[in-house]
C-alpha cells in the first residue's frame, strides 16, 4: 500500500509536507524521525484518525494501484500498535470484551469469537489464554497488554501493520520480547509494517527499509543495510552518530 502526496497543516502551520512511503507485504519499513516530527499524525491519517485540529490538505492512500477510504482500511487490512498500551485499553471493560467487540466486526460471536481471541493470544505468546481474556487491563503488565494489543491488531487478519513506537515505555528485556514477536509475527503472516521509532537499534534489527523524517518530511530513504553502512542525509548521519555516542555498539 501507498501514501502519496500526504500534507497535514493545524491552522497555518503545515505539519506533514507532500509525504510519500510504501509498504511492502512481508516487507517492514522503518520511519525514524526526532519527537515532533510528524510520524504519528503520519499514522492516524493513514488510518483516517486525525485528531481535532489537524486537517488533511493533500494526499491519498492507494491499495494495489486503487485509491481507498483510510477509514474502511482500519482493522481489516491495516492493524495498528501503538505506544504506551495501558491507555489504549479501556480500564473498565475486559480483555475479552475488547476481542468481543473488535470480532464482533468479522461477525464472530459466543464461543467462536471466544476460540479466536485465545488463538490469538496464544499466538502473542500466552500459554493460557483464556485466562488472560478474563482479566481486566489494570491487572496485567505493560508488556502482557502489549501483546493483547498486537493479538487485537490482528484480530481481523490484516495485511498490514502500523507499529507506532511500540517499545517505548516497557523495560529492556520486554521491549527484546516484543520485537522479537513482532518479527515472529510479519514473517510467518507476511505482513506489510511500518515501523514507527526513533530508536536505531530497533530498526537495525527489524527493518528492511529506512525512511527518515524531519519537521514533516521524508529526508532520506534507503535500504537498512545501506543506511547504516553510508548514510546519506546529514539528519542521519547525526541521528547515527548521536545513536553511537549514547550507547557505543557496533551497528550492522
Ligand atoms: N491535534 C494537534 N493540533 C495541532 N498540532 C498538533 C496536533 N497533534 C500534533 N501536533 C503537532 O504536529 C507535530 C507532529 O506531531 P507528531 O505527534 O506526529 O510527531 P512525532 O514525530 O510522532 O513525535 P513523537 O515521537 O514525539 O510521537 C508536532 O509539532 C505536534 O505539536
Amino acid at each position: 500500500m501507498k501514501l502519496e502526496g500526504l500534507t497535514l497543516a493545524a491552522g497555518n502551520r503545515v505539519l506533514v509536507r507532500d509525504l510519500s512511503l510504501e509498504i511492502r507485504r512481508g516487507q517492514v519499513l522503518g520511519l525514524l524521525g526526532a519527537s515532533g516530527g510528524g510520524k504519528s499524525l503520519t499514522v492516524m491519517a493513514m488510518l483516517g484518525l486525525l485528531p481535532p485540529g489537524v486537517r488533511q490538505v493533500a494526499g491519498r492512500v492507494t491499495l494495489d494501484g486503487q485509491e481507498v477510504d483510510p477509514a474502511r482500511l482500519r482493522g481489516a487490512t491495516l492493524g495498528l500498535v501503538q505506544q504506551s498500551p495501558r491507555g489504549c485499553f479501556n480500564p473498565l471493560v475486559s480483555i475479552g470484551r475488547h476481542f468481543r467487540e473488535t470480532l464482533s466486526c468479522e461477525g464472530l460471536r459466543g464461543a467462536e469469537a471466544e476460540r479466536r481471541a485465545a488463538a490469538l493470544l496464544h499466538e502473542t505468546g500466552f500459554a493460557d489464554p483464556r485466562a488472560i481474556l478474563a482479566l481486566y487491563p489494570s491487572q496485567m503488565s505493560g508488556g502482557m497488554l502489549q501483546r493483547t494489543m498486537l493479538a487485537l491488531a490482528l484480530a481481523r487478519d490484516p495485511a498490514f501493520l502500523l507499529a507506532d513506537e511500540p517499545t517505548t515505555d516497557l523495560d529492556l528485556v520486554v521491549q527484546a520480547r516484543i520485537l522479537d514477536l513482532l518479527e515472529t509475527l510479519a514473517r510467518r503472516r507476511g505482513l506489510g509494517v511500518l515501523l514507527v521509532t526513533h530508536d536505531l537499534s530497533v530498526l537495525a534489527r527489524l527493518a528492511d527499509d529506512v525512511a527518515v523524517m524531519e519537521g514533516g518530511r521524508i529526508v532520506d530513504g534507503a535500504p537498512v543495510q545501506d543506511f547504516f553502512a553510508a548514510p546519506r542525509h546529514p539528519r542521519s548521519r547525526a541521528l547515527l552518530a548521536a545513536h553511537l555516542a549514547l550507547h557505543g555498539e557496533a551497528l550492522p
